[in-house]
């Protein structure tokens, strides 16, 4: 169990993580979303003692990162994968952590079977796609059969079958009873394998809830209508007490549903240019939830 309390990092005046509290649980895969920028990377470093916080802690079972003496055994992490020795062979780099953490050699070719790097294994990293580079991460991450592991932007350079893989043994390892935290900005990457959501912008905590939540929450859907006359639907949406809100060209409209308003606006004599029934996606409500949050955006996005 990995617990975060009141954890905050500043570097000069940017908060870049802002009193972060949560609990990484055994056995659950968690998807640790948020926007560029946002804060995941520290907050992953922090855990592992990589970085030190301004404020709050990081208890793993307890006690902090450093206070262990083979912190490896309880947090295995993968942070960032182009900080390799590009001269050595995938075996040669497995081969040396495992003998600096005193663990089996066996070890090391069981990684390389499990994850699909055992054909390239005497192949020197400086030949390495990112996805192997990432296959390769995730073999060092598991090395020490750690009872956590942390991993940052891991379907970064994967393919859809390595994407595939990746959470089939996602789901393996907190199967086996692992805290499995795994970081994207994407939801569509965290969707299929995530139990649970944590999602931060700007540092600060947004969301946490389970998978089942996050998609009872995403059909929360409502009704997008458009009519010659805004004002007089409005006042007639209000009077059956629909919540509206302002949408583009019309009003996005919720306890009401499509065909009453559609009644409504026979009633009123009013023309409807458009009526239709919406269900946010799961990408949709992180958009929603993170909307205003991203510390960069690129220019396209921040168009539209
Ligand atoms: N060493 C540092 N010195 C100064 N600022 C930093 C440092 N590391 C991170 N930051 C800033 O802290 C904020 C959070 O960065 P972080 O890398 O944790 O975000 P992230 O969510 O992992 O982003 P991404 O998805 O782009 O990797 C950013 O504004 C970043 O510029």
């Amino acid at each position: 169990m990995i617990k975060l309390e009141n954890l905050t990092k500043v570097y000069g005046d940017k908060t870049a993580v802002d009193g972060l509290s949560l609990t990484f649980k055994p056995g659950v895969v968690t998807g640790l979303l948020g926007p560029n920028g946002s804060g995941k990377s520290t907050t992953m470093k922090m855990i592992i003692s990589l970085v030190n916080p301004t404020a709050g802690d990081v208890l793993i079972n307890g006690n902090k990162y450093k206070d262990y003496q083979e912190p490896f055994k309880q947090v295995g992490t993968l942070i960032d994968p182009s900080a390799l020795d590009k001269n050595f062979t995938a075996k040669q780099h497995l081969s040396i952590i495992a003998e600096a953490a005193n663990i089996n050699s066996d070890r090391v070719d069981d990684m390389l079977q499990i994850t699909g790097l055992d054909n390239a294994k005497d192949n020197k990293l400086k030949s390495f796609s990112l996805g192997m580079k990432q296959r390769l991460g995730v073999a060092t991450a598991l090395l020490s059969n750690p009872a956590a592991i942390i991993l940052d932007e891991p379907f970064n350079g994967l393919d859809v079958d390595g994407i595939k893989w990746l959470r089939k043994l996602f789901k393996e390892l907190a199967e086996e009873g692992k805290a499995v935290v795994v970081s994207s900005h994407l939801m569509s990457e965290i969707q299929a394998v995530a139990d649970r959501v944590v999602i931060i912008g700007q540092g600060k905590l947004l969301a946490d809830m389970t998978m089942e939540e996050m998609n009872e929450k995403s059909l929360s859907s409502y009704v997008y209508v458009e009519a010659d006359n805004l004002e007089k639907m409005k006042k007639a949406l209000e009077e059956k007490q629909a919540v509206i809100k302002r949408k583009d060209a019309g009003f996005e409209v919720r306890n009401l549903e499509a065909k009453e308003i559609g009644r409504l606006a026979l009633e009123q004599q009013l023309t409807l240019h458009e009526l239709k029934s919406v269900k946010p996606s799961l990408e949709e409500l992180f958009t929603e939830i993170t909307s205003g949050k991203a510390d960069y955006v690129s220019q396209g996005a921040e168009n539209k």
